[in-house]
């Protein structure tokens, strides 16, 4: 059977990589608006309530417009944004944390993670949920993207006529990013970590990364222990590896143009010190690669149908 799949926002970023991802799929249809007609209301929703399944890839107002959009039951809804990540009724589409793959599968609005949380989460939910990481601690997290997490507005900014791009900034200072309520609710924490930011002059790839004080821990685990504890979480995982933590050095680009995401514990067990390290592709695992997955949960298929594993 062949399902119709809207894609709302097409033309963007993040909607080429899905188009990319789905092209040449025969399970299924992909439903586009012509230029005339992508930001029509009237179009818009005509599409949405014709879709078995439709996947936004918008700013957040206008994914919520197109979620309101919908008056039928049976459009399953996958959002690229961060309009619904911490919202009631919205399954969390980060498949590899514990039960959520079922949850997915069953349910009819599904958020994507961001591309920050993608690798946060992935480092942190674990060991939160294994008793090794207490909920109250607290944490910061330091991450650089490539500029096309920024969308075609940063886009233009880096490449556009006349530009003339940094090779890396800081940015939300004021520590109010909005990727930090679903970083603290998704990984059990009762506080909000410390966010810090940054882009580089990259197009694609990110690398977030964790510091731990070990020696302040319950037990004071060794690097070992919390490694363990993420093999254990990923194991079976297609997209997710836990990489030895002896790298010299960890690239942006590791995981550039892949849907992967690489996992590393680094540190100095004489220090008690620890660097957990996530790369992913932000267009990738952080955003079209998790979209398709989760719509190959959604449509029963192989979740890693189309994607660069
Ligand atoms: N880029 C990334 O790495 C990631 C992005 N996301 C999220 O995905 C979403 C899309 O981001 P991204 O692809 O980067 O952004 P882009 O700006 O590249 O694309 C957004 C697209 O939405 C279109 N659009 C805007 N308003 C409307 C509307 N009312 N109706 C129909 N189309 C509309 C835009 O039109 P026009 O072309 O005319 O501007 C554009 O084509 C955002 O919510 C973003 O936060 C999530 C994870 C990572
Ligand atoms: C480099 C850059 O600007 N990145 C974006 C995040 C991109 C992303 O993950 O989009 P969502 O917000 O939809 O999750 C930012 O920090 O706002």
């Amino acid at each position: 059977m062949t399902a119709t799949v809207f894609i709302d926002g097409a033309a963007g970023t993040t909607g080429l990589e899905i188009r990319d991802r789905l092209a040449g799929r025969s399970d299924i249809h992909i439903a586009l608006l012509d230029e005339a007609n992508r930001k029509d209301p009237a179009a818009r929703r005509a599409a949405l309530n014709d879709a078995d399944f439709v996947i936004l890839c918008l700013p957040d107002d206008a994914a919520r417009e197109a979620v309101a959009l919908i008056d039928n039951d049976r459009t399953r809804v996958i959002d690229a944004s961060s309009a619904h990540r911490v919202a009631p009724g919205w399954t969390y589409g980060f498949a590899e944390l514990p039960g959520q793959a079922a949850r997915i599968a069953a349910a009819t609005r599904v958020s994507n993670p961001g591309c920050y949380p993608t690798g946060f989460l992935a480092l942190v939910a674990p060991l939160v949920a294994a008793g090794l990481l207490p909920a109250g601690h607290p944490l910061s997290v330091n991450a650089t993207s490539g500029y096309s997490g920024g969308g075609k507005a940063m886009i233009a900014e880096f490449e556009g006529a006349g530009a003339t791009p940094t090779a890396f900034r800081a940015y939300a200072l004021g520590l109010a990013h909005k990727h930090i309520a679903e970083m603290t609710q998704h990984a059990g924490l009762t506080h909000a970590p410390i966010f810090a930011p940054a882009v580089a002059n990259a197009y694609r790839g990110m690398v977030v990364e964790v510091p731990l004080h070990l020696h302040a821990l319950p037990g004071r685990p060794t690097l070992a222990a919390v490694e363990e504890v993420l093999r254990q979480a990923y194991d079976g995982a297609a997209l997710v590896t836990v990489a030895a933590g002896d790298a010299a050095a960890i690239a942006i680009e590791e995981n550039a143009g892949t849907d992967r995401l690489t996992l590393r514990v680094c540190g100095n067990d004489a220090t008690g010190h620890a660097r957990l390290v996530a790369t992913l592709d932000n267009l990738g695992k952080g955003a079209g690669g998790a979209a398709v997955q989760n719509l190959n949960i959604m449509a029963g298929v192989d979740p890693v149908a189309g994607l660069v594993s």
